[in-house]
């Protein structure tokens, strides 16, 4: 929607009914009611019309990127393919580049993201995301930038996408806070605390500090532990409160948080908080016993 005021855009949607629908309503009211389709936004449910454009976004699950990727490679090929999913592949424990250099080698891989709900965007509020490419990305980020959707260009991709990924799980545990009532300064603790554990790990994996410190891991972290707008924090919110949570919502830390613990372990380093996440959101720990193992753990240096 917002990048169609720079120019044309093609929306690909893979259910034909769903396409006709859009079509004629010029809206996606499964997943953003309320907002009509710019002129200038064709939707396709032909994967050929997609793939004309030299730039492509690729906007789904997490989990299902590399299916996606895989099934398309030869279409993909020689493309700039800009990823803005958050999370880590399960399957492989790859970020969203390293999914694209390695189904499409000869593709030109970014990552977008950073703190912004598709509603706002969607709306035209001012909003400001990281553009990360290994190479410099200076072009795309005019491109992709537009009057409301401010980008800030980086080379560190992996960075970027840790960032994007880590934050997710936090505010899974930001939510059990509050959903359990442990109060404002519990879920303040923990978000400071969950970024020392996201920095921790994404430097081990040799991402830059400046990074997870800008709008990919703290701008992002803060927006999505403190707004109910985030799925991952309303998933944590029904969690601490025991309650019941729609199955069929998109919400990336639990996958993420289940990879991370294993890359974590793998690695020596000590994720407390997201191998936490991981086990209240496999049921394995109620949330009492989750907080009191956080609160009696060793004193430490900060
Ligand atoms: N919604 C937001 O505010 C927001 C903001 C920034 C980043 N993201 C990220 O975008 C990614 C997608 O999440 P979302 O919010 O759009 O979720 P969503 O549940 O709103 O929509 C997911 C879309 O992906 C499609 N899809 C599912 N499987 C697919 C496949 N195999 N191939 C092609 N399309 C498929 C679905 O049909 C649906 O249209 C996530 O990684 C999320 O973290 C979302
Ligand atoms: O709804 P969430 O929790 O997936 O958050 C959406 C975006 O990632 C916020 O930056």
């Amino acid at each position: 929607v917002t990048l169609a005021q720079n120019g044309p855009v093609t929306l690909w949607a893979r259910d034909a009914a769903h396409v006709a629908e859009m079509q004629s309503s010029r809206r996606n009211d499964r997943r953003l009611p309320m907002t009509v389709l710019p002129e200038n936004v064709s939707v396709t449910a032909e994967i050929e019309a997609a793939t004309q454009a030299p730039v492509l976004l690729l906007a789904m699950p997490m989990q299902q990127m590399g299916g996606f990727l895989t099934a398309h490679a030869a279409r993909l090929a020689g493309k700039t393919l800009v990823a803005c999913s958050k999370g880590i592949d399960l399957t492989t424990g790859r970020g969203p580049t390293e999914l694209i250099a390695a189904a499409c080698p000869d593709a030109r891989a970014a990552i977008l993201t950073g703190p912004s709900f598709a509603a706002d965007i969607a709306r035209g509020l001012p909003t400001a995301l990281t553009l990360a490419c290994a190479e410099d990305c200076e072009a795309l980020q005019t491109q992709l930038s537009t009057p409301t959707l401010r980008l800030y260009r980086s080379t560190d991709p992996l960075g970027a996408e840790l960032g994007g990924a880590l934050k997710n799980v936090i505010a899974i545990a930001a939510g059990v806070v509050i959903g359990a009532g442990l109060g404002d300064s519990a879920r303040a603790a923990l978000m400071t605390r969950g970024f020392a554990e996201m920095s921790r790990l994404a430097l081990r994996l040799g991402a830059r500090a400046e990074t997870l410190a800008g709008l990919s891991g703290f701008g992002d972290l803060v927006l999505t532990c403190t707004s109910a707008q985030s799925r991952n924090f309303r998933f944590g919110q029904a969690l601490g409160a025991g309650e019941d949570f729609d199955p069929t919502t998109t919400v990336e830390g639990v996958a993420t948080a289940k990879a991370v613990s294993v890359l974590a372990q793998r690695r020596g380093v000590e994720m407390p908080i997201a191998t936490m996440v991981a086990a209240l959101s496999e049921h394995r720990i109620t949330v009492s016993d989750a907080a009191q193992a956080l609160l009696s753990r060793p004193l430490k240096e900060e």
